[in-house]
């Protein structure tokens, strides 16, 4: 029997809209978590005096706090199954790390659903300025999630009503366009993550509505081509070293194939070497391909030429190395505002580097692009500019165009990511 295709689904919306009931009360109805599972939720959402409305988005909180403790959870959590595809629910943007995880690839989204209230007042603060609809919704297009669903939710709470779907789905629609997407791609859904209308069943208290549940959306979703044809890009995530085989680098292969036997670059070092093995779960195999999370072994290369963050490529396409490149940010989280000089740790694939944003070029419109300032002299939360970055030493980095599996990067600072952004150019490139 051929194995389906796998998806990652990024569960987004602002807070309150009912992320955690939706998909809490989505994997019940797919059997995934058990009624004894649910009830025990509700007895604890009850002693917490708010009765059991919490008794869905407890299933899906209980994850996200043994996440947060680094516990490794039970997998029937995360992974669901539909008749198409095997899905894995991947961070909610609640959690702290969600944009740095999403940008660096250790949670990269295929797919994603925003969950936005119908009853009103929640609708109109999730999608305002500052509101969490619009920061993941700016998100997902800028990081490359092409596909999107948007969950009408709580349309029990609005009684059902046809006039108050459709309102709500006006402002998400305007907001999804605003950012990027095109209208008729984005399927529209109502339902309540409370009641379960639309998720796995269809609902009968919406006759209104003929359109597809959310189990039937999700099963629309389409699986990427895998960029194979590509120059070969492997970040390497760390280093071992074994005794009697040596070093041995381990990643993720972003783009093109490794072949054992094949001749190799690492950069920045610039040292070249010679594939000798490659394996993947303690079996060794003649090649690895976009995708594919690996270890392997390499002649020539010595361990001090070859460390995390490096990029191992191939020397007739090396991966590039930039002193300085131009980049579109959006700032997404500071107490006040950035002027040029700040310098924040930037994380970009498997690197962590301490980067100097050195000057802001235009400040633009984040969904159109069109300049609104030239030469800004401070950027606040909600601005999307054009700006040159320095790393204090020079790092693997591509234009997003060309790989943008590695040409996306998040600025941290204090514990919280304070931009996103992706590589135009790179105006200075360092050759070893
Ligand atoms: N009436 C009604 N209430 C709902 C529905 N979905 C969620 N709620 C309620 O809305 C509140 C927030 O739900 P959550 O699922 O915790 O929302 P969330 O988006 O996951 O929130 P965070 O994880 O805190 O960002 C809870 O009181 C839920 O019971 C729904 O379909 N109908």
């Amino acid at each position: 029997m051929a194995v389906k295709p796998h998806l990652n689904l990024i569960v987004t919306g602002h807070i309150d809209n009912g992320k955690s009931t939706t998909m809490g009360h989505f994997l019940m109805d797919l059997g995934v978590v058990d009624d004894r599972t649910i009830a025990a939720h509700a007895a604890e959402s009850e002693k917490t005096g708010k009765g059991d409305t919490f008794k869905y988005a407890w299933v899906m909180d209980n994850i996200k706090d043994e996440r947060e403790r680094g516990i490794t959870i039970d997998l029937a959590f995360q992974k669901f199954e539909t008749p198409k595809y095997f899905f894995t629910l991947i961070d909610a943007p609640g959690h702290r790390d969600f944009i740095k995880n999403m940008i660096t690839g250790a949670s990269e989204a295929d797919a994603a659903i925003l969950v936005l209230s119908a009853k009103e007042g929640e609708t109109d603060t999730a999608i305002a300025a500052g509101g969490q609809a619009r920061e993941h919704a700016f998100l997902l297009k800028t990081l490359g999630v092409g596909q999107i669903i948007v969950a009408i939710n709580k349309m029990d709470a609005v009684e059902y009503k046809e006039a108050a779907y459709k309102a709500a789905k006006e402002k998400g629609e305007k907001l999804v366009r605003s950012v990027g997407y095109k209208l008729e791609n984005v399927p529209f859904i109502p339902v309540s993550g409370w009641k379960g209308d639309n998720l796995v069943k269809k609902s009968e208290n919406m006759p209104w509505y003929t359109g597809k549940t959310l189990i039937q959306a999700f099963d629309d979703f389409t699986v990427a081509e895998k960029p194979i044809g590509k120059p070969l890009r492997v970040p390497i995530q760390d280093v071992y070293t074994i005794t009697g085989v040596g070093t041995v680098p381990v990643g993720r292969v972003e783009t093109g194939i490794m072949k054992a036997g094949q001749k190799i670059i690492v950069m920045p070092s610039g040292a070249l070497g010679e594939i000798k093995s490659i394996e993947t779960h303690h079996t060794e195999m003649p090649t690895a391909e976009a995708g594919d999370n690996i270890g392997f072994n390499l002649r020539g290369i010595e361990k001090k030429d070859i460390k995390r963050g490096d990029v191992l490529g191939t020397p007739d396409a090396p991966p590039k190395v930039a002193k300085e490149f131009k980049a579109q940010i959006i700032v997404i989280h500071h107490p006040t505002a950035i002027a040029p000089g700040y310098t924040p740790v930037m994380h970009c694939h498997t690197s962590q580097v301490a980067a100097t944003v050195t000057e802001f070029l235009q400040r633009i419109n984040p969904a159109t692009g069109a300049v609104e300032e030239e030469n800004p002299k401070f950027l606040k939360v909600g601005d999307a500019a054009i700006v040159k970055i320095r790393p204090v030493r020079p790092t693997c980095i591509e234009t997003f165009q060309e790989f943008p599996e590695m040409g996306r990067f998040a600025l941290r600072d204090m514990g919280a990511t304070i931009a996103a952004g992706i590589v135009k150019e790179i105006t200075e490139e360092y050759k070893p």
